[in-house]
């Protein structure tokens, strides 16, 4: 007896739970885990949406079996050929050979490429629809909502839209599938650290795609991802959610991020944090980039309207960790942010130079003054850091 848990009559989840893998993509922790969503319709035509990663292969498969019984998977829709859910396919195509595997023209080309897999295909294209009986589904070509061929399926009969990895979240689920099963609140950061750092960088084309949606489907009555809980009461409160992070749009607070060897750009950081709180910031998060995960960063950045980086000079260079946070913030499009810096150094300085570069590639508000630091910070450096916190604190209260 395996755990499928009905999302409708004939719609059941047949997904697993992975608290075995630390490290998502090998980048980003889960330290609740995250579960593979898949699911079977089981109308006259049997159809599979998605897989699950390869190490959950035998449970999946006894999972889809006792769902259906004798009968013989006819369809499996792949909305998206990342690994983690079309690993399973070739066992798949093995138990069910007459199976025909559904996907559009690009999903194709990474089927072949992974899998070897050329033949019992069916290529559709964005609006063609599949009749399974009793309902017919109708799919949406989603094309880099993260990955080239990325599409969604919607159940036109039971109101579902099967979504892919859009509107998902890490964390494994723990005995509970639905929205309204669980509270929300606990799972928000989560999902925003999914988003922020898996689709965060296709802001743009998830919004297009939302929008899209909206005007296209008259009513979507759930939303089931691939990854974290199925929307059934409140479906438009994920949607709502992923549109306004993929338009940066956020709450007033401010992110203080350090890179800091021997404490003194520590010190500039802790001045500028006091005086944000001292001017009225509620929201504020002080991290060190050696030591906080940046998947967590990137969140509380996704979050807030503000943010202030600091960092000691390194072999020239900015700190090698600040670096790799610049980096993602840049590939990721970070706008619409107040921005502070001040950097840190000895001989040469570099740090400073890398910040102002940063403050270039980001379409953000950079706020005055802009500080830099000999050896341990004097006491006019100090001021100045608090002179910092305090511009800063009153162009984030200004912005919403
Ligand atoms: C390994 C190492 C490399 C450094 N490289 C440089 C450098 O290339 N140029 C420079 O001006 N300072 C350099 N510094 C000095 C630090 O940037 C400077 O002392 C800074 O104030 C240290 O800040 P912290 O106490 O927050 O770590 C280096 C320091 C260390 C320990």
């Amino acid at each position: 007896m395996y755990n499928s848990i009905k999302l409708s009559e004939n719609v059941h989840w047949v997904g697993v739970n992975d608290k075995e893998t630390d490290l998502f993509e090998s980048l980003w922790p889960l330290p609740e885990g995250i579960s593979y969503n898949s699911y079977v319709i089981n109308d006259d035509k049997v159809a599979l949406i998605d897989t699950v990663k390869i190490n959950y292969t035998d449970t999946y498969l006894e999972k889809v079996k006792d769902v259906i019984g004798d009968k013989k998977v006819d369809y499996l829709i792949i909305n998206h050929m990342e690994p983690d859910h079309s690993g399973s396919i070739k066992s798949m195509r093995e138990a069910f050979p007459e199976m025909k595997i559904v996907g559009n023209a690009k999903t194709m080309n990474f089927l072949e490429g992974f899998y070897g897999i050329t033949e019992g295909t069916m290529v559709i294209e964005d609006g063609d629809e599949l009749n399974l009986g009793s309902r017919t589904l109708k799919f949406y070509l989603t094309p880099m909502v993260h990955w080239p061929e990325t599409m969604m399926t919607f159940d036109q009969k039971d109101k579902i839209l099967f979504a892919g990895d859009a509107f998902g979240g890490f964390g494994s689920l723990n005995g509970y599938l639905f929205d309204d099963e669980v509270n929300i609140e606990y799972f928000e950061d989560e999902i925003r650290r999914y988003f922020s750092n898996i689709i965060g960088k296709y802001g743009p084309v998830v919004h297009k795609t939302i929008s899209r949606l909206r005007k296209e489907i008259d009513q979507i009555g759930m939303v089931a991802t691939t990854h974290g809980l199925v929307w059934r009461e409140d479906p438009a409160h994920i949607i709502d959610e992923y549109d306004k992070w993929s338009q940066q749009q956020t709450e007033n607070g401010v992110v203080v991020v350090y890179g800091s060897m021997y404490g003194n750009t520590k010190i500039m950081a802790e001045t500028v944090a006091r005086s944000l709180s001292e001017n009225g910031i509620e929201q504020i998060r002080l991290f060190d980039v050696s030591r906080k995960d940046i998947s967590y960063i990137i969140n509380d950045i996704w979050k807030y309207n503000g943010i202030v980086l600091g960092s000691c000079t390194y072999n020239t260079e900015i700190f090698p960790p600040m670096e790799y946070l610049l980096k993602s913030l840049e590939s990721r499009n970070l706008r619409n942010r107040v921005l502070g810096i001040f950097g840190s150094y000895s001989w040469s300085g570099g740090a400073l130079d890398r910040l102002k570069d940063f403050k270039e590639k980001v379409n953000c508000n950079l706020v005055e003054p802009v500080i830099e630091s000999q050896f341990a910070p004097s006491g006019d450096i100090l001021e100045k850091c608090y002179l910092l916190g305090e511009n800063v604190a009153s162009k984030v209260k200004e912005n919403n």
